[in-house]
């Protein structure tokens, strides 16, 4: 049998709020298809929906317009114990753990599963366990959740989500307030937990870079447009990926995968090897240093060399900020 390469499927969906018989659509016509055992990461703007859309999906607020399916079945007809199962969930908002200990934390993930008095069988320990190493917080088990620092509280965090054992795992802008390390760190662990894990997961997020690097397919959210879904790679090959950047005077770069000003030209009188001149550049670009038509700049490698010439004149730079010193005084 062929299995489903789809965990959720949406068709024309308007997501908004219904308040009495009125209601405030957010966004419309958004058609995807979130892959199972992938790595999905949500982009936009802020106040474009994103939030509205994931809860939209997890069942807790009706769609306005259109279906959304897990599986086979409508989110809709879902008994909503039965989609706490399915679908784990880690919001942003920060917890009051009291003094809750870290495996007591993650063993709330299996609150859907326990009885009414949630004690937990031997198999939910070992699931526990399990996803504390599989989230390398095992070390961490009788620590309180008080003392963690933000992004051991975040591994914590898709521990529990993990022990709950769902097919799909969403994630709300997990990596904000955390350090480079630990966002690169984060989005790993969960492109790991997609592969290991085979759980189907979805993120929000507004690290671009970091989405690029790890997502297996990036969904783009814009005000009034439909979903834009497709690999970073293709997304970036084809230029969609500039729907994300909100001022004209902004692109995206495929060479070195980084958004910058769309004027931004390497001169013809800098010359010298890549990436070298492009930093160089950029650092004239910051400090609003234009060339005048007499000066050239010629870059060499092994020594790093800028050599700036006007008529008559040379001078020889061991580093950027010596080419500046030198522009701003004798520009
Ligand atoms: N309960 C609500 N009732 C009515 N409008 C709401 C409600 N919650 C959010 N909104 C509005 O919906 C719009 C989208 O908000 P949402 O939080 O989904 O955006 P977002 O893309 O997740 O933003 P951010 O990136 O800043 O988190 C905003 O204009 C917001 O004011």
């Amino acid at each position: 049998m062929v299995k489903d390469k789809y965990i959720l499927t949406g068709q024309n969906v308007s997501i908004g709020y219904k308040k009495g018989k009125s209601s405030k659509k957010i966004g419309a016509s958004l058609t995807f298809k979130l892959q199972k055992e992938k790595l999905t990461c949500l982009l936009g703007p802020n106040g474009v929906g994103k939030s509205t859309f994931i809860k939209t999906i997890m069942g807790q607020l009706p769609s306005l317009e259109g279906s959304i399916n897990f599986g086979h079945l409508p989110v809709q007809e879902i008994d909503a114990k039965l989609l706490a199962k399915k679908i784990s969930v880690v919001l942003t908002d920060r917890i009051s753990p009291g003094n809750l200990s870290v495996a007591q934390l993650v063993s709330l993930g299996r609150t859907p599963f326990t009885n009414w008095i949630g004690k937990l069988t031997l198999e939910d320990k070992e699931i526990v366990n399990e996803a504390m190493k599989a989230t390398k917080t095992y070390y961490l088990k009788d620590q309180l959740v008080s003392e963690l620092s933000d992004g051991q509280l975040q591994k914590v965090m898709i521990a529990r989500a993990l022990a709950q054992d769902g097919d799909l795992i969403i994630l709300d802008e997990p990596t904000a307030h955390l350090d480079l390390v630990n966002r690169y760190e984060i989005m790993h662990l969960l492109r790991e937990v997609t592969q290991n894990k085979h759980k189907s997961i979805l993120v929000i997020t507004h690290d671009l870079d970091i989405a690029i690097e790890t997502a297996d397919e990036l969904w783009i959210m814009q005000c009034g447009d439909p979903l834009l879904c497709g690999t970073p790679e293709d997304l970036i090959l084809s230029g969609k990926i500039n729907k994300l950047l909100p001022s004209e005077e902004l692109s995206f770069d495929s060479n070195t995968g980084k958004i910058r000003p769309k004027s931004f030209p390497l001169p013809p009188s800098i010359k010298g090897p890549q990436p070298i001149t492009q930093w160089l550049n950029l650092a004239l670009q910051k400090n609003s240093i234009s060339l005048s038509e007499e000066t050239s700049i010629h870059v060499t490698e092994a020594p790093l060399t800028f050599e700036i010439s006007r008529p008559n004149f040379v001078f020889k730079a061991q580093s950027v900020q010596e080419v500046l010193q030198f522009l701003q005084k004798n520009n």
